[in-house]
């Protein structure tokens, strides 16, 4: 494996178990200690050790997972450097595509036909699909044309955000609170007290948000987060000589990205979060953008989280409500399958390249998402003002 392209080598450390928590056994049966440092650096750098055979990764598919988990940035326009780009030449590959997955943007009356006598609750999640995917996942951010459509949008629908990034930092990114707010991937769920009458009997936990207001959180993996929190300074300590590499603490998962780490070290990065996740049956490996995601092995997902929001807001009876969701990642496609069992909402995908997906309809980019969320407030604005003139029509 040819590593010149990396700053340094990397650190070449051994992740051997560190204590029982990682050996898989139900907390109830082996508490996990929180007395005494779990971890130490010493232990981490000694003693050394290659990565696994990095054969490993090759032979279980990650790599053909990592190499197709965004598209390609074939073409960089000046003035739009961090911004993917699909190709011209996939322009035909995309529009025969999207015979199957319709524009949401087209198929806009079609929704709302569905829509009718049904109230619409919106799904969104951030990255990809309120800001567009760039280099560093700090700078995110999303455009105040965004902000200030999604703000409208949740005056008139029930409006969640569901992420895989900790919830505080995709608060802080979308700085509305007016929404519902579910972070990694759903296990981290916000909603105000008021709500929950129905739920009591799902273990929420009372809390206060950043305003003070007296909220409930449901956080399925809650026992996970010591765990976590070592797997990420294990991640952190092992990549830290691989340039580009970045790990992302996201409360009851990790991501581990490789978006800017050279093509021909990956399978390094790869074999590495392969030979710790070795230590830690309870935990799992998923696949997103350009980013390794570490996750405890629990039957929770967005989808889980779609249907316990739906419940938790008072919308659990199928016929009344139309969910939508809109989302652009692998992770977002549990929550797609929810949406199409039984016909129960729609799925949106957000994808410049043509993708199988459980999702009913297409946008391309984060602009048609604005202009969807856009389309969804006029539709609402132009059904209240045809109310208002037919009551005034009864008075006159
Ligand atoms: O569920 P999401 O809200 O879509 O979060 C999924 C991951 O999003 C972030 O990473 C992705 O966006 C970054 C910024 O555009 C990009 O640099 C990265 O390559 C993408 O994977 C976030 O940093 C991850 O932790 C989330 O899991």
């Amino acid at each position: 494996m040819d590593l010149k392209s990396t700053k340094a080598s990397p650190v070449l450390t051994d992740p051997s178990p560190i204590n029982n928590s990682r050996l898989g056994h139900h907390s109830g049966l082996f508490p996990y200690s929180q007395s005494g440092p779990s971890f130490s650096t010493s232990m981490l750098s000694i003693p050394r050790r290659k990565p696994g055979k990095l054969d490993d990764v090759w032979s279980n598919g990650w790599l053909d997972a990592m190499k197709s988990s965004s598209p390609p940035r074939k073409k960089v326009l000046k003035g739009f450097t961090n911004v993917e780009l699909s190709s011209d030449d996939g322009e035909i590959a995309y529009c025969s595509w999207m015979i199957k997955y319709l524009s949401a943007l087209n198929s806009f009356q079609q929704i709302m036909d569905s829509a009718k006598n049904r109230n619409i609750v919106m799904f969104l999640d951030y990255d990809g699909t309120l800001s567009p995917i760039v280099d560093d996942p700090d700078r995110a951010f999303m455009s105040a044309d965004m902000r200030s459509a999604v703000k409208n949008v949740a005056k008139y629908f029930p409006t969640a955000i569901i992420s895989g990034r900790n919830r505080d930092k995709v608060f802080e990114l979308v700085g509305l609170t007016e929404l519902y707010y579910a972070g990694s991937h759903g296990m981290d769920i916000m909603f105000p007290a008021r709500e929950t009458a129905s739920l009591d009997h799902l273990n929420c936990v009372k809390s206060t948000d950043l305003q003070g207001k007296e909220v409930n959180l449901f956080q399925p993996a809650s026992e996970f987060l010591p765990m976590i929190n070592e797997i990420f300074r294990s991640l952190v300590e092992i990549t830290k000589g691989i340039e580009g590499v970045k790990v992302e603490n996201h409360k009851f998962c990790v991501s581990v990205h490789y978006r800017n780490v050279d093509e021909i070290v990956w399978p390094v990065v790869a074999q590495y979060v392969h030979d710790t996740l070795k230590y830690y049956p309870r935990l799992r490996l998923t696949h997103g953008r350009k980013v390794l995601e570490v996750r405890p092995m629990i039957d929770w997902d967005k989808g889980k989280a779609v249907e316990f929001l739906l419940q938790s807001l008072g919308y659990s009876n199928n016929n009344d409500v139309l969910p939508i969701y809109i989302g652009d990642d692998r992770t977002d496609e549990d929550a797609f399958k929810v949406l199409r069992k039984g016909n129960r909402g729609y799925g949106i995908l957000v994808s410049s390249v043509p993708k199988e997906s459980n999702a009913f309809f297409s946008l391309r980019d984060t602009s048609e998402v604005k202009e969807f969320l856009e389309s969804l407030v006029r539709m609402k604005q132009q059904d209240a003002k045809i109310l208002g003139e037919e009551q005034r029509a009864i008075f006159i």
